[in-house]
């Protein structure tokens, strides 16, 4: 490679020469030598500033020296009227040969750090932003130029409601502050210049969005680090069901039960008899206990229910199972398929369902005396009815389940709270259906009168839930009552409606003509839950792309060796990303301290990702070296280094 590679302004420290830094490095643990490394950011910055520049470009690469003659020892603190600041003539953006480069940097090799390959010093103090006010470094030749405060179209002031990190002073964009000092721009020397006025950018897409304001929104300066994620209630709730669904799903099955069944493995009971015999079911009559287990053909995890003592007497009885397999609703629960095995050493019937964990019934959450362990309602019963806002809630998904089986000439024959699983904060599915169509096949009676026992079954469900006291068999008098008392006219209209004598008028879409406008009340919780579930995606979006970002550089980072080349990672565009690297994570504060600031970590790579044109000082650990460096160019570092990478070994190595 015979030139710079890099688009990056780099600062030759004042004392870089071999000798001073071993000068240096005698004296870096002692607490004088520390502060004055610490001081060492600021220092660079002045003599950048008074010492003015000379720019050599060569495939992009703009090179700074102090002039020649100046003692670079010298500090010149720049106090009232200092240059930057009494004379705000920009530096020219001519080549000033006189001092600075010379031909011998037209064929400058590809930068090398001079600090020895494994001498590391602990990461020097720095600035994690560039203060564009205290340096005032001449901008790299760009395909467009910075637009003058005359050319700047005048966005409306939207205050920051596009972005959680709000643009800070020591986050203006170079190019910013360039304009800010343009005496050139005599129009903008008036007193509005020097108001903040925001100044813009159409993308920014380095900027973390809130949340839209039709979602809870609060102040900008009241978003918490965790906004940056998704809240942790729903973080902690998906982490506990992605544990439950791989909990103990390759150890193999639990003890008592078949290492296999067909092509399932792992077999784990669930339910609250986790061991002994299973007691008959409330609804079956049979013992149906219900395990987790795992297909060797798609490696997922299903639920399996079993119905012990059952003996195939009729082929037809399996003729609905392909009817209910085809059936996908949001408030069913997914049939996959039904076999008979004797892999239990019986006659089983197994019925295979969509496993959703951490599930609980209706029975479990709001009936039973006893609720299971992982029930949140554990010990909070109150006594108290359940929410009339919750109930519709319940009745619209099961109306709406019925409505799907009773069209597709199913019934579901098994409508009992024990078999409507709680899947999710107020999402039920209804469960175990395909069920009865086997266990009890019945090919004489019409589907319609099943149907009709399905709304009956559905009404007695209502009533259950809205009068704990009710026992099936009991008559209705005191429940609709009591309902009356309790819920509105339009619950006990739907309760009696639905309890009512089978008729041909009775059917699923006349209780939905009841329910009329508390559907539309579902609609719009469904909705509300679909924005904030789309919103928390979107913060999970922003984290996917830092992610992969990341993951570019770590494979850059540090590489040990690259076709042959052990400095590889270490020169180059890579020095580039590694002083970068140390810029983002290994910042140490005035007190020596490391910076953990992850909103500062979220900035850069966000910046980055963007490509903004912002520059960042980028400093050696040795401060010998020094890069002026723009996002823009550090992205295109990272493309060229990981394309490398990638193209390793390919005869038509592209770079793109
Ligand atoms: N598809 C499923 N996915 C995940 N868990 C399920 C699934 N089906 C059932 N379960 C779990 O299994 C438990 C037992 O379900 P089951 O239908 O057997 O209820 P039950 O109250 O034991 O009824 P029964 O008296 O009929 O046995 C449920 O509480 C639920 O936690």
């Amino acid at each position: 490679m015979a030139g710079p590679k890099s688009a990056a302004i780099q600062i030759r420290a004042p004392n870089a020469n071999p000798s001073n830094v071993k000068e240096q490095e005698k004296g870096r643990d002692s607490p004088v030598s520390a502060e004055k490394k610490r001081e060492t950011p600021q220092r660079i910055c002045r003599n950048v500033m008074i010492y003015g520049y000379c720019k050599f470009q060569d495939s992009g690469c703009v090179y700074y020296h102090p002039p020649p003659g100046t003692d670079p020892n010298v500090i010149n603190t720049p106090a009232t009227g200092s240059p930057a600041m009494t004379n705000p003539t920009p530096l020219s953006k001519e080549p000033k040969p006189s001092f600075g480069l010379g031909a011998e940097h037209l064929s400058a090799p590809v930068f090398v750090p001079k600090t020895p390959m494994g001498d590391n010093p602990s990461p020097r103090a720095t600035t994690p932003s560039l203060a564009p006010s205290t340096i005032q470094v001449p901008s790299a030749p760009s395909p467009a130029p910075p637009p003058t405060m005359a050319q700047i179209p005048n966005w409306p002031n939207l205050g920051n409601q596009g972005g959680i990190i709000p643009r800070q002073d020591n986050s203006l964009s170079f190019d910013d502050s360039m304009i800010s000092m343009d005496p050139s721009q005599s129009s903008a020397m008036d007193g509005s210049m020097f108001m903040h006025q925001p100044i813009r950018q159409p993308l920014d897409q380095h900027l973390y969005v809130s949340p839209l304001p039709h979602l809870t929104n609060p102040p900008v300066s009241h978003h918490p680090l965790h906004s940056f994620f998704i809240p942790d209630d729903l973080r902690r709730n998906l982490q506990a069901k992605h544990d439950a669904t791989y909990l103990g799903s390759q150890s193999g099955s639990s003890p008592g039960l078949p290492s296999e069944l067909g092509i399932y493995h792992s077999l784990q009971l669930l339910g609250q008899s986790q061991s002994g015999n299973s007691p008959p079911s409330k609804v079956y009559a049979h013992p149906a206990p219900v395990y987790k287990a795992v297909s060797s053909v798609d490696g997922n995890v299903y639920c399996l229910r079993r119905i012990e003592g059952y003996k195939l007497v009729n082929e037809a009885a399996f003729g609905a199972v392909d009817t209910w397999r085809r059936m996908r609703h949001p408030n069913i629960v997914g049939l996959r398929e039904a076999f008979t095995t004797k892999t239990f050493n019986d006659n089983s019937l197994i019925l295979v369902y969509d496993y959703h964990p951490l599930s609980t019934t209706i029975w479990d959450e709001h009936l039973s005396p006893n609720p299971p362990p992982h029930s949140p309602s554990r010990g909070q019963r109150s006594g108290m009815p359940i929410p009339e806002r919750l109930l519709w809630s319940y009745i619209t998904q099961m109306t709406n389940a019925l409505k799907a089986v009773h069209s597709s000439g199913l019934a579901v024959r098994n409508l009992d709270p024990s078999k409507v699983l709680i899947t999710g904060k107020n999402r039920i599915r209804l469960n175990g259906c395909g069920v009865w169509d086997v266990l009890a096949f019945d090919a004489n009676t019409p589907i319609g009168v099943f149907q009709q026992e399905d709304l009956v079954a559905l009404g007695k469900l209502i009533i259950s839930l809205c009068c704990d006291f009710f026992q099936p068999g009991q008559h209705p008098a005191l429940p609709l009552d009591h309902i009356q008392r309790n819920y509105s006219p339009d619950m006990k209209n739907l309760v009696m409606f639905l309890i009512s004598k089978p008729s041909p008028l009775k059917s699923i879409d006349e209780a939905i003509k009841i329910m009329g406008p508390r559907i539309l009340n579902e609609l719009d919780a469904m909705q509300n839950y679909a924005d904030t579930i789309e919103s928390d995606l979107g913060a999970e979006m922003e984290n996917g792309r830092i992610v992969r970002l990341l993951s570019k550089l770590g494979f850059i980072n540090e590489r040990a060796e690259f076709e042959l080349d052990p400095r590889w990672s270490d020169t180059g565009d890579r020095y580039i990303l590694k002083l970068f690297r140390d810029y983002v994570f290994h910042s140490v504060g005035v007190d020596g301290k490391p910076i953990l600031d992850l909103s500062h970590v979220l900035t850069c790579l966000n910046k980055l990702d963007a490509g903004l044109d912002e520059r960042i000082m980028l400093i050696s650990r040795d401060d010998q070296s020094c890069l002026v460096v723009s996002y823009r160019e550090i992205k295109h570092c990272i493309e060229a280094a990981f394309n490398e990478l990638r193209n390793t070994g390919n005869p038509h190595r592209v770079h793109r």
